[in-house]
């Protein structure tokens, strides 16, 4: 008889969990998932991508409303219930939940619905439920355990008034003023939701800018748009103090001395590695000085038969790179063949209006060359977006001095993180700006931006290079 239980043990059932343990079981080996929560799909599922963007397509559809005259000042009232605004998402939940259940069946892979912790490298213990316990050993284990948010000592989550992003969508009603700390992602996106709902929100963050790694082009039209649906972006302000004054208002003061209240206010301030409970040093592990599971380029962590992926890795944290990563942390475990690990990862906010990048900044590029040939589309130049009266939106592309190799794409407004797949998969196979030109897109598509943008570059091309245009 075996001394192991499984082939594989998965420990955590987010984007990252699943993918590693489909891998496992479609290479025919036994595979056990464990999730600490009643629910299949982890942050991704529950409490962050998945209810954000059911929420959004609600935020999108007030604002669309707004643009027609007659409904230019539609307001939602104060007493407008959240479960009103999220109205899809039980049954959004259910399907995507429906669909995993029968993947994970399907596969034959066991969940266990457990916390686990190790024993040691090979083994681990499982607190059931109903409090029994549990151990069970494989020779490879898979941490896939995410992340939760960050709460700054200063800012006193009371999941009332004071909110996280795993809390901020079980407030019953709407607010009239929203503050949120930080300027991410995550506040981003929520900040420009709950504006387009027409709340009053106050970003407040100690950068000057919001989501500092994406191009100023694209950051200056979020605030622009942000600040033209009525919302208040305070960029370079500490927050030094937050609290509920126990009557009607949460209190922000920063060290500049500028004091913010609003109705409720969410705190998106970064987010941990989930490691807490996992009594890593049992396995001869620990966390690296950002809290993190260190791994190297094949997902392995400093104990050879143990691997890690997803948030609780770090950067990205993305649902969607946290899904490659599980994959492929079992296929080095099985030594399956895997395409070298692209870099060109797109960011795609969620926010109103959406963002979208790959590759590099303009700035970025230009602290490497300073010729490198930019070319902007605007959407009000494309007849998709003046026929959408989506015109709001652009679309760059930064290419190299001789404006034939694409260093980066990036884009702002509705589409923007569809968009944003054509111009990588150029970048994949090494496509020069021609090929925007060269080739035919549907018309009317917003995609034809892409034409425009690489029209702009060409124009700009030191002549002898340049095509008949
Ligand atoms: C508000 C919000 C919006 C987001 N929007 C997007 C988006 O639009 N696009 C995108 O790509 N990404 C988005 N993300 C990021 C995305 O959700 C994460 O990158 C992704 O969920 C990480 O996947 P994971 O598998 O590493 O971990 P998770 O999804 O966090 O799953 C980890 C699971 O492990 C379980 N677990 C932890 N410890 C134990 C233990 N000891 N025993 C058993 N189980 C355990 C947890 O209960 C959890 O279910 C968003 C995140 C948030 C918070
Ligand atoms: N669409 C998406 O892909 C998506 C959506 C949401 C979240 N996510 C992921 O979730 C992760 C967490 O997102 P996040 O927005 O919480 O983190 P983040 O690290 O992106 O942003 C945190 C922000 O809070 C600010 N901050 C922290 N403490 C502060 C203080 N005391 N005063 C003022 N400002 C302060 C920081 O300066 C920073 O700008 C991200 O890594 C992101 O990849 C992705």
């Amino acid at each position: 008889m075996s001394e192991y239980d499984y082939d594989f043990i998965v420990i955590g059932s987010g984007p990252a969990g699943q993918k590693s343990a489909i891998q496992a079981a479609k290479a025919g080996k036994s595979v056990a998932i464990i999730e600490q929560d009643s629910m299949f799909g982890g942050a991704c599922v529950h409490k962050g991508t998945i209810p954000s963007k059911t929420l959004r397509e609600n935020a999108l559809r007030v604002k669309n409303m707004r643009q027609t005259a007659a409904l230019a000042k539609f307001s939602l009232d104060e007493n407008t219930e959240m479960v009103t605004l999220i109205d899809r998402l039980d049954e959004v939940l259910k399907s995507h939940h429906t669909y995993m259940l029968e993947q994970i069946t399907r596969n034959h892979v066991v969940r266990l619905h457990a916390r686990a912790r190790f024993v040691d490298r090979y083994s681990l213990a499982l607190t059931h439920v109903d409090g029994s316990l549990q151990t069970i050993r494989a020779p490879h284990i898979i941490i896939a355990t995410g992340s939760y948010p960050r709460n700054p000592d200063n800012v006193p989550i009371d999941h009332e008034h004071i909110l996280d992003s795993d809390s901020i969508l079980s407030m019953l009603y709407l607010p009239s003023s929203l503050t949120v700390l930080g300027g991410g992602v995550i506040a981003s996106e929520y900040a420009s939701i709950f504006q387009a709902l027409g709340v009053q929100v106050t970003m407040i963050d100690r950068y000057p800018n919001p989501l500092g790694f994406l191009d100023k082009d694209m950051t200056d039209t979020f605030v622009r748009a942000f600040e033209a649906m009525g919302g208040t972006w305070l960029g370079s302000e500490q927050v030094s103090k937050v609290y509920w004054d126990g009557i009607s208002q949460v209190v922000t003061e920063c060290e500049s001395g500028r004091v913010v209240t609003s109705q409720k206010l969410l705190c998106a301030a970064g987010r941990l590695a989930n490691v807490d409970h996992l009594d890593l040093e049992n396995a001869g592990l620990s966390v690296n000085e950002r809290g993190l599971i260190s791994v190297n380029e094949r997902l392995q962590t400093a104990v050879d038969n143990i691997y890690a992926a997803g948030d609780v890795i770090g950067s990205p944290s993305l649902a969607s790179a946290s899904m490659e990563q599980g994959r492929r942390a079992t296929c080095n475990i099985l030594g399956l063949e895997t395409a070298q690990f692209s870099h060109l990862i797109p960011a795609g906010i969620y926010s109103i209006p959406e963002l979208s990048s790959v590759g590099l900044t303009e700035q970025q590029a230009r602290q490497q060359d300073a010729d490198i040939l930019v070319g902007i589309a605007h959407f009000s130049e494309v007849a998709r977006g003046q026929i959408s009266g989506n015109t709001e939106g652009m679309l760059k592309i930064v290419a190299d001095r001789s404006g034939r190799e694409i260093l980066g794409i990036m884009c702002v407004g509705e589409g923007a993180t569809e968009l944003i797949h054509t111009g990588q998969m150029a970048m994949l196979k090494g496509a020069e700006v021609d090929i925007f030109v060269e080739n035919t897109f549907n018309f009317p598509t917003l995609a034809e931006a892409y034409r425009i943008a690489a029209l702009d570059i060409l124009s700009q091309r030191p002549r002898d290079t340049r095509l008949s245009v």
